[in-house]
């Protein structure tokens, strides 16, 4: 019998600035997505102070937790933590908070192998937490495509799907798609993967050849997608068949922790 006890997920927060204060704050979809298969999720928002917190609150924190979700957001990790300086005229927004708060988080999070699932921004900060680095502009790199979305179009057809990635053999996702070589994703980022992070494996490839997935085979789970699979689960099923093998990866890690 599987434990029935709700499963506690943590997901990582902004620091936005709205009038004269700052907020702790994660998109609505990415909670909502968590909650959207049949086992019971509580969706636990961390506060992008996770750095400030002393060892011994980081520790009672990630001791509680059985899984990890790193949302998207509009703002850009700043080029310092890939050594690299922001280019010339880059207006992007930052969220220094964000940056430090995480890169703390991944520290405990990987020291206890948690369950993760890294989306867009969420990836890019993997992929550089593991020394990897990033395009700053992907649609001003030779050979690459435009991945932005088209922001004069509704919210529906920004997150629609954009454009097919290849699906890499021995991987978690050619596990799951089983069926599908290629699968359509959608595309909401402007800048991606240049160099891979050590012990990252490739799991999709967009056909201008951009990494669209890893995952790191040394962790319990560790799934990194530069698409938005919280989009609309309820719509497409392959958003719901990611969010699922992420939650039963959590559930896994919790059987395993709860019988050693
Ligand atoms: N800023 C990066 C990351 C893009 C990203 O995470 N977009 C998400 C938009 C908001 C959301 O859906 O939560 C880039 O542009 O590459």
């Amino acid at each position: 019998m599987r434990n029935a006890t709700p499963l506690l997920i943590g997901v990582c927060a902004d620091l936005i600035v709205r009038g004269p204060h700052a907020y702790h704050q994660s998109g609505d979809k990415y909670i909502r997505a968590l909650l959207h298969g049949d086992t019971p999720v509580v969706p636990l928002v961390i506060p992008a102070l996770f750095h400030r917190l002393s060892k011994d609150c980081q520790a009672a924190l990630i001791n509680k937790l059985d899984g990890i979700l790193l949302t998207g957001s509009y703002s850009n990790l700043h080029p310092s933590y890939y050594d690299e300086a922001e280019l010339e005229g880059d207006d992007a927004e930052r969220d220094p908070h964000r940056d430090a708060s995480n890169w703390a988080l991944f520290d405990s999070v990987i020291a206890a192998d948690l369950p993760m699932l890294g989306i867009c921004r969420g990836f890019q900060e993997l992929n550089v937490y593991f020394g990897g680095s990033l395009h700053h502009r992907l649609h001003e790199a030779e050979g690459l495509m435009d991945h932005r979305e088209d922001k004069t179009q509704p919210v529906e057809q920004q997150y629609a799907p954009a454009h097919a990635v290849t699906l890499c053999h021995s991987g978690i996702l050619s596990a799951w798609f089983t069926e599908q070589h290629r699968i359509q994703v959608n595309s909401i980022h402007m800048q991606g993967i240049k160099n891979l992070g050590q012990g990252l494996q490739v799991e999709a490839r967009a056909d201008d050849g951009l990494i669209e997935a890893f995952s790191r085979p040394e962790s319990s789970f560790l799934l990194a997608v530069q698409w938005h699979p919280e989009w609309r689960p309820e719509l497409y099923p392959q958003n719901a068949r990611i969010l699922a093998g992420f939650v039963e990866a959590c559930q896994n890690w919790r059987d395993k922790r709860s019988q050693a």
